[in-house]
């Protein structure tokens, strides 16, 4: 785990935001947050979304489903992992910060290095929020993933890498499966010193780990009170998935799934 040390300001906006942690949640989460002891980094996969399995109201948009409440609760599983995973149609989507905004009892925030999994190349991580999320030290440098004939822009290069970040170079395109790209950066990301990931989605990546049961390790939906429609993005693997260890939290507004896949 990479513990940041954050000064905690009581005008400080970004950690405001969050309620606190609703107690029994802590008991509810445990036996689905990583154990140490394998040679492949635990994967939680993790989402929101609608009763009609939405993940955001239309394609390339951001949709907030989930009360505040469970908002804290996807921070306090941010603070468990070594590091948390989207694919670049979130990035573009949301501009995500990517950090962890949940206090410990004792203050200290601990922060996942944020994984992009951008095969061709389309971030222009300048611009980003995550940069400027970087520069203000309130969350570590990406490590972005893109495909060995990718060249990234050098003022990209310059700035990540002064941010302790890194273009991370592997064979994404040339396979003929995009499943079986998950051994590779998996086994890339261990190397690294990630033990744990935690992959927030989209729905592409979402769609193809809910048939992968080899890679994910845990299985977190919070599901929010809401039809999003059919112009939707929808979570809906090719095939039937069965899960296994179904474990329900209820919460004011939301419910939450803890599982397995078979
Ligand atoms: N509600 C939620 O919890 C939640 C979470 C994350 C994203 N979202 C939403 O999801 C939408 C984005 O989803 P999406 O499906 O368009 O994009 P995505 O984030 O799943 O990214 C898709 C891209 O990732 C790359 N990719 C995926 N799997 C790969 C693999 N195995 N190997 C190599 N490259 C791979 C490809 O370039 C692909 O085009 C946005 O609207 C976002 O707001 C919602
Ligand atoms: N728990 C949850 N509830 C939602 O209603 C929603 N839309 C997401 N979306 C997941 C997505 O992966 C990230 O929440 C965003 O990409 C923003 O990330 P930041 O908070 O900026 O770090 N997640």
């Amino acid at each position: 785990m990479f513990i940041i040390y954050f000064p905690v300001f009581s005008n400080n906006r970004a950690y405001m935001s969050l309620l606190p942690l609703v107690p029994s949640l802590k008991p509810f989460l445990e036996d689905y947050l990583p154990r140490p002891g394998s040679n492949k980094p635990f994967v939680t996969l993790t989402y929101a979304q609608s009763l009609d399995s939405r993940i955001a109201a239309k394609p390339g948009e951001q949709t907030k489903i989930s009360h505040l409440e469970t908002k804290t609760m996807t921070h306090y599983i941010r603070s468990k992992h070594d590091g948390i995973m989207v694919g670049i149609g979130t990035v573009l989507a949301d501009d995500p910060k990517l950090n962890c905004r949940f206090e410990a009892d004792d203050g200290h925030i601990s922060t996942p290095r944020p994984v992009i999994l951008d095969p061709t190349g389309k971030w222009v991580y300048n611009k980003s929020q995550l940069r400027s999320v970087c520069d203000d030290n309130k969350g570590l440098a990406p490590f972005i993933l893109i495909d060995d004939t990718v060249t990234p822009s050098n003022e990209d290069i310059e700035v990540i890498e002064k941010q302790g970040g890194a273009f991370v170079k592997l064979p994404l395109l040339s396979s003929s499966n995009r499943i079986d790209n998950w051994k590779v950066i998996l086994a890339k990301l261990f190397e690294l010193g990630i033990k744990s990931i935690m992959i927030e989605g989209g729905a592409s990546i979402i769609n193809d780990l809910l048939i992968y049961n080899e890679v994910v390790d845990s299985l977190i939906i919070t599901i929010g009170p809401v039809f999003l429609g059919k112009d939707g993005v929808e979570v809906s693997p090719s095939k039937h998935a069965d899960l296994i260890d179904i474990k329900w939290w209820q919460g004011i507004q939301d419910s939450v799934l803890c599982a397995r896949l078979t």
